[in-house]
């Protein structure tokens, strides 16, 4: 028999019997069988079950072999860990002296307001019912009274040792009983004499004050004594005083509550459990549990069972909220709010005590469910915003516009696809400006933004190119910096380019695709160059706002939407799996969205609040910045509209008529328009002919012109198609600057 010594082996030989001897474990050698007859075998050759091996004393030099019986687990401790990584665990593991309201400022500002605010009420709640409190002190006085009078009587007649006395009667116990009554009748005249000797001096005293006591504190002692039986009289399921506060479900959570969720969701085995690594504690208002799940299972399966986690603490699953620890990705931590977080608003936006912004710095743009800040930037990137109506959809993206227009030397670019009253205001400072497509005093909206991309294009364009020029003293990185930015000789200032209910102008007849490519430009090529774009849009599904421009936006917002597949599509695909699901908003949490791509880690905004009348007060502050800067330009300073912005349709069409014709097919007018601007009307040049009359007869009708059935004689045969009158063109362009000088 050889000895194989193994280090660190599991003390368990390969049937499975137990070795005692715990230093080294001895592999049985297989028992050597005696051939039991049976056909002859060949040289070398063994019957079944048979065989004889020699097994080597010493494993081979190099340890390359494997021999049976070899350990699966590597030796441990072989690499000790460095004194760096035990440095780094050790550094993860801390945890901080004070809690984080303590240290930060802003938290403890927070709670101190808090405080103030939560005692404030409470004390004027208090001080409002105060007579009815009295009233009820003063009912409930004389029931006060005679339970005072019934307890003194129980105490003087040693009321309590009846039981004890009516026992010894009923077990006939005389001797037990003497002894007893002897006890009782010491006790109540000695009690008696107390009582007696108290009422006198109370009495007394009573009578001295009623003589002798100012009539203040002959108040103060009625008082106090009507008070304190008032007290001692109400009925115990009628408090004397309402509760200042409705009580939230708070709860203490405990590890056993903890682990009952976890198992509940199946994410673990009832033999398996889960891990607290460390203690279950306080913070903020709820609780933090720090978990590490059995091996196997991930921080994603956990997101997606956040209803089931939510279910098995017993609180709404907008109370829950998971964080991924990077240290490992079976480690959760879970913050569960005492009440729904989301519900609670978080009140108007700094930017009303703001005189000017910063625009290259974060600002404050709302705060997280933990109620911390959240500062954004706009900077080198465009955002999405995307929501069902009335959500908070156009108030989230004006904060961040009005923020823009408190720095004055941000240009802006706004357009409103739906025409509401929301962003009306920001004509006082918008360089361009537009609302909805209906062409409103002689300007053609729609045409306005078509020419105000085009214009920024252009100015990218030129951007690259003078930055790229720019001496490396200037300019070291190639890029915008904030002085080159601020200096008005290069004109490059930061642009900010909004388009709310940005589907109204992609899904427009005719200029939706020109306005999708330049937007796709933009939200691709400019940020480099300061120049971010911010759409948002009710319906980002394919057709109304398609993947090509979603996609060009690093930043995404969304607010609560109908499904979650509506939340990956603003959100971008994978967010569902990563916990940020837009649909578990609810209707109550107005303002509130999830935040993808402006910081580090997505999550929870809690929106500030700036509604029409602080709009208007914050841009009359930004227009007056603007004007002290000599910022104010382009719309908001009065430039009249080029001849571009201007132009409409209807021009385009004047300007290829030629004088002589009285009509013309409408096959003619889109070939000609695609020639005079391409960059307008080239796609139409591609539709087939009667696709051609479909386009004309969409644009125009708007204006009230028809197209209709145009003969016309070529080679002596008479030719019918689709077309329009000079005359009717003439007489809608007459009507449109009757309109427009109106104006
Ligand atoms: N941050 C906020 N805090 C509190 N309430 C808010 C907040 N943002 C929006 N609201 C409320 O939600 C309402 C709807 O907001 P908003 O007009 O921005 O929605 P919307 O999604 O743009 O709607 P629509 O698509 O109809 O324009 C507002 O009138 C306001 O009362």
């Amino acid at each position: 028999m050889s000895e194989i010594h193994v280090i660190d082996q599991p003390d368990r030989d390969p049937d499975g019997i137990e070795n005692t001897d715990g230093s080294a474990s001895v592999l049985p050698f297989p028992p050597r069988k005696t051939s039991g007859g049976g056909e002859p075998l060949a040289p070398g050759e063994a019957a079944p079950g048979e065989w004889e091996a020699e097994l080597p004393d010493d494993r081979p030099d190099d340890g390359s072999e494997t021999n049976e019986g070899d350990p699966v687990d590597p030796p441990r401790h072989i690499y000790p860990p460095s004194i760096a990584e035990v440095i780094e665990a050790k550094d993860k593991a801390r945890r901080p002296v004070l809690p984080d309201w303590l240290t930060n400022a802003k938290q403890r500002a927070a709670v101190v307001r808090w405080a103030m605010h939560h005692y404030r009420t409470t004390t004027l709640y208090h001080l409002v019912r105060t007579p009815v409190y009295s009233a009820k002190l003063l009912a409930y006085a004389p029931r006060g009274g005679w339970r005072w009078f019934a307890a003194a009587g129980r105490w003087v007649s040693d009321a309590e040792g009846l039981p004890v006395r009516l026992k010894a009667v009923a077990d006939e116990d005389a001797g037990e009983y003497l002894r007893l009554s002897r006890q009782r009748d010491a006790r109540v005249k000695l009690r008696g004499i107390i009582a007696a000797l108290a009422s006198f001096m109370g009495l007394g005293a009573a009578l001295a004050m009623w003589v002798l006591a100012p009539s203040w504190l002959l108040a103060v002692a009625t008082l106090a004594v009507t008070g304190a039986l008032g007290w001692t009289g109400t009925p115990a399921d009628r408090p004397l005083i309402d509760m200042a506060r409705v009580k939230f479900r708070h709860r203490k959570l405990t590890s056993d509550i903890v682990s009952r969720a976890f198992l509940a969701a199946g994410l673990t085995k009832a033999d398996q459990g889960i891990a607290f690594p460390q203690p279950i504690r306080q913070d903020g208002d709820g609780w933090r549990v720090v978990v590490d799940l059995p091996y196997g299972k991930t921080f994603a399966e956990a997101v997606k069972k956040r209803d089931a986690l939510a279910s098995g603490i017993d609180v709404a699953e907008t109370q829950v909220f998971l964080d991924k620890d990077e240290t490992s990705s079976r480690r959760v931590s879970m913050w569960v709010a005492n009440r729904d977080p989301l519900a609670v608003k978080v009140g108007k936006t700094p930017l009303l005590g703001a005189t000017r912004v910063n625009f290259w710095k974060p600002f404050p743009w709302g705060r997280d469910e933990r109620g911390n800040e959240v500062a954004i930037s706009m900077l080198w990137l465009s955002l999405l915003v995307g929501a069902v109506p009335r959500q908070g959809k156009t108030f989230s993206a004006r904060t961040i516009a009005l923020a823009a227009a408190l720095d004055p030397y941000v240009r802006l670019y706004v357009f409103d696809g739906k025409a509401s009253a929301d962003w009306r205001n920001f004509a006082k400072v918008a360089h361009r400006i537009g609302f909805g497509t209906v062409t409103q005093n002689g300007l053609d909206p729609v045409m306005h933004l078509v020419n105000s991309l085009q214009e920024l294009k252009a100015d990218v364009e030129d951007r690259y190119h003078r930055l790229s020029q720019l001496p490396v003293h200037i300019c070291p990185e190639g890029k915008l910096t904030e002085d080159i930015a601020r200096d008005k000789r290069y004109n490059m200032p930061l642009v900010l380019f909004v388009v709310d209910e940005v589907q109204e102008y992609l899904m427009h007849p005719v200029h939706g695709k020109t306005i999708l490519e330049l937007l796709v430009f933009l939200a691709r090529v400019a940020p480099a160059v300061g120049v971010s774009v911010m759409t948002a849009t009710q319906k980002p599904d394919d057709t109304a706002c398609p993947s090509v421009l979603r996609d060009q936006h690093q930043a995404r917002f969304a607010l609560r939407v109908g499904a979650y597949q509506v939340s990956e599509t603003i959100l971008g695909a994978g967010s569902y799996g990563e916990g940020l699901d837009a649909s578990r908003l609810l209707k109550s949490h107005k303002g509130v969205g999830l935040l993808k791509g402006m910081t580090d880690d997505a999550g929870i905004v809690r929106t500030y609040l700036a509604d029409g009348r602080d709009a208007e007060t914050i841009l009359i502050r930004a227009q007056a910045l603007r004007e002290d800067g000599g910022t104010l330009s382009g719309d908001a300073a009065g430039e009249v509209p080029t001849d571009a912005a201007l132009a409409t349709v209807l021009d385009d069409i004047a300007a290829v008529i030629g004088r002589g014709e009285a009509k013309l097919w409408s096959e003619t007018i889109v070939d000609r328009l695609a020639e005079h601007r391409p960059e307008v009307y080239g796609e139409w040049s591609a539709l087939e002919g009667r696709a051609k009359a479909d386009q004309v007869a969409a644009v125009l009708k708007p204006h009230g012109i028809s197209t209709g059935q145009i003969a016309r004689r070529i080679d002596g045969k008479q030719v019918n198609k689709r077309g329009i009158l000079r005359a009717d063109l003439l007489a809608a362009i007459t009507e449109r600057d009757k309109k427009r000088s109106a104006s």
